[in-house]
């Protein structure tokens, strides 16, 4: 995962500052029975199923360290409690039950999403392969959920397969997004340029340190449909640099084996996500309207959140998208300052591995 911030002096100018979630300093263990097995593990935070002893309701605790390589990383931690606690009314992103905090962790008591990581799959080897059909569903929620985000001015910054999980075991299941940790408010003010994200879905203007908007998001789900349909990461090369140019030159191929069953909507779609500018990448609305997309039963976020963008305006969002879309050019962007990134990734098309250096 790539995480430098550029200019500590606004870095909080992108985060929320206060919750209103009560956190609680009472003891966890009092209140839950806590699973030994992890659930999954991040960089900072370590996330396990725990049980609810007066009600015997399962949960997914998520173990946050407050000191991360020195600093206090605080700040960051209720910025991610404000973000669950605004998109509560969506049902495609995980909800917030309650709050610990003790001397050196904050415990995030999470839904316990049982399905696990889309990420599952992507990979060639797994169990039961979804149609297109199926995966026209999971993209759409996971692109109402983050409709929702944009609309409140949330970006989330690290969309990827193993921060998109299933609520059940079988395909007709719903999505959830979790992991907000890396997500930020938009300024009308301030341009938000930060080096973070993880390596194979990270947008050109991140590599470009150029502004990040929600289109940086939108960048990120076009890879994750890409490695949905074909079960490769359409950027990864042999080294990690290899792999920044093949982000930076847009160097996608839809010719291989893998996307010869593959819808020609489909991979429109996946063009229209990933554009090298991102003011002509197709925003979470134009996506909604797309014809792949328009396929999929439409669900319902609480309170109307789609509201107006599913019906009428879909041919119009639908028209500007294309246009958008036709502009794409392929250019080169300045790689100055890639150089300076590290991260690891495989060099084998098909596999990523997260580097896991972290415990709690
Ligand atoms: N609510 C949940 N229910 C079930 N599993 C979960 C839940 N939340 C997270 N997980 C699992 O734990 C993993 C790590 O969680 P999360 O991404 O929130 O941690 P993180 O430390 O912020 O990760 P990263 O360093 O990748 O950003 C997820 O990829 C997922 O597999």
């Amino acid at each position: 995962m790539l995480r430098r911030r550029s200019n500590s002096k606004n870095a909080h100018s992108f985060l929320f500052d206060s919750t209103q979630t009560s956190i609680k300093t009472a003891s966890f263990y009092d209140a839950y029975l806590l699973d030994p097995t992890d659930l999954g593990r991040g960089k900072f935070a370590v996330v396990r199923k725990c049980t609810e002893k007066c009600t015997g309701r399962v949960y997914a605790a998520k173990f946050l360290k407050k000191r991360r390589r020195g600093k206090d990383s605080r700040p960051e931690i209720i910025h991610e409690i404000a973000v669950l606690e605004l998109a509560k009314p969506c049902p495609h992103i995980v909800d917030l039950y309650e709050v610990y905090e003790t001397g050196h962790e904050i415990i995030l008591v999470l839904e316990y999403i049982a399905g696990g990581e889309i990420f599952n799959l992507c990979v060639p080897e797994r169990d039961e392969a979804f149609s297109e059909n199926q995966i026209v569903r999971l993209v759409r929620q996971i692109i109402e959920g983050v409709y929702f985000l944009h609309q409140n001015n949330i970006v989330h910054l690290d969309l990827k397969p193993q921060n998109i999980l299933l609520s059940g075991v079988d395909s007709a299941e719903d999505v959830k997004i979790v992991d907000f940790g890396l997500s930020r408010k938009l300024s009308e003010t301030i341009a938000l340029r930060e080096i973070m994200g993880t390596t194979d879905y990270v947008a050109p203007e991140i590599l470009n340190y150029e502004p990040i908007s929600t289109s940086t998001d939108i960048w990120s789900i076009g890879v994750i449909c890409y490695m949905l349909l074909s079960c490769e990461a359409p950027f990864v090369g042999t080294s990690v640099q290899e792999t920044y140019l093949n982000i930076s030159q847009l160097n996608v191929d839809f010719s291989d084996d893998s996307f010869t069953s593959v819808s020609q909507e489909a991979i429109d779609f996946i063009k229209c996500t990933l554009v090298l500018n991102p003011r002509d990448r197709a925003t979470a609305g134009d996506c909604l309207s797309h014809p792949w997309l328009q396929q999929a039963e439409i669900s319902h976020c609480h309170g109307s959140i789609l509201c107006g963008i599913q019906s009428g305006q879909a041919a119009t969002n639908y028209k500007k998208t294309k246009t958008r879309c036709d502009c794409n050019q392929k250019n080169v962007n300045d790689q100055e300052d890639k150089e300076n990134l590290s991260d690891c990734s495989t060099p084998c098309k098909r596999f990523r591995i997260d580097d896991a250096e972290q415990s709690v």
